[in-house]
C-alpha cells in the first residue's frame, strides 16, 4: 500500500461535487458544510467547464480543504491537480491511467481507480499503484443514471483479495449506506443524497454529512 499520512483519512464519507447542484458561486460553501458535518474526503468533478473554469474552481477548493486538512481528489485531470496542488486523483479505465498517475504524482498522491464489478480491475489497480479501489453503481443514480451496474457481494470479494480501501458508489443514501458497509465498503461517495436541493439552507448539507459520518459508527 502506498504509505502516505493521509492514508489514515480513506475511511468515512466521500463527498463529490457535481456543477449542476453546485454551481460555482455556491461550490466552496457546500464543501466546508460537508466537511464541518464530517466528510473526510473531497472530490472535484466536473465534465463541462472550461480550463479557466476548472483551475479556478479547483484551486478555491485546494484552499479550503487545506484549511480542514480535508484532502481534495481531483477526478480524470492529472495536470489540474499539480496545477492546484490537490492530494490526487480519481481515474477511469483508461489504459495505464493509474500507473502514469503515481509516475508523475509521485509516492505520496492519492490515486483511485474505477473498478466497477471487477476484481481483476481492482487488482490491476493495485499493481499500477492504486491508493483506493472504486466499484459500483450499486443502486440507481441520479448523477450517472448509466454506470455500470454492480452487486454488493464484489465488496466482500474485494475483502479477501485486495489488500486497499474500498469506496462505494452509486445511488448510495442513508437508507442503503449501511448495507453498503456491511458488506465491507472504507469509504461511501455520494453526489446527489448529499448535495442535491431540497435543502432548506446550505446548513442541511452539514447535516447530510453528519448523518453520512454516523452510519460509520456503527
Ligand atoms: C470515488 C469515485 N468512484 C468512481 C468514479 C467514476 O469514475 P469514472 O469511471 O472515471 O467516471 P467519471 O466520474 O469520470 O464520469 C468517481 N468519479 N469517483
Ligand atoms: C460518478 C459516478 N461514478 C459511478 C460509477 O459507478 O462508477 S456512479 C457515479 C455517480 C454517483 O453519484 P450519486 O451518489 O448521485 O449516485
Ligand atoms: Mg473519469
Amino acid at each position: 500500500m502506498i504509505n502516505t499520512p493521509l492514508n489514515q483519512k480513506l475511511r468515512g464519507l466521500y463527498a463529490i461535487t457535481d456543477p449542476e447542484l453546485l454551481p460555482e458561486e455556491t461550490l466552496v460553501a457546500s464543501v466546508e458544510q460537508a466537511i464541518l458535518g464530517g466528510a473526510s474526503i473531497i472530490q472535484y468533478r466536473d465534465k463541462h467547464a472550461t480550463e479557466v473554469e476548472l483551475i479556478r474552481r479547483a484551486e478555491s477548493l485546494a484552499s479550503c480543504c487545506k484549511t480542514y486538512q480535508t484532502p481534495l481528489i481531483i477526478n480524470d485531470r492529472i495536470d489540474i491537480c499539480k496545477r492546484v496542488n490537490a492530494d490526487g486523483v480519481h481515474l477511469g479505465q483508461e489504459d495505464n491511467a493509474v500507473k502514469a498517475a503515481r509516475e508523475q504524482l509521485g509516492s505520496a498522491a492519492i490515486i483511485g481507480a474505477t473498478c466497477h464489478n471487477s476484481i481483476d480491475l481492482a487488482e490491476q489497480a493495485l499493481t499500477e499503484g492504486a491508493s483506493y479501489v472504486a466499484f459500483g453503481r450499486f443502486f440507481n443514480s441520479h448523477s450517472k443514471q448509466h454506470a455500470p451496474p454492480a452487486d454488493l457481494s464484489i465488496l466482500k470479494e474485494a475483502e479477501l483479495r485486495i489488500r486497499l480501501p474500498k469506496v462505494a458508489i452509486g445511488g448510495i443514501n442513508l437508507d442503503n449506506g449501511q448495507s453498503v458497509l456491511e458488506h465491507g465498503a472504507d469509504m461511501i461517495a455520494v453526489i446527489h443524497a448529499l448535495f442535491a436541493s431540497g435543502n432548506v439552507s446550505i446548513n442541511d448539507i452539514a447535516k447530510k454529512a453528519a448523518a453520512f459520518q454516523t452510519l460509520f459508527n456503527h
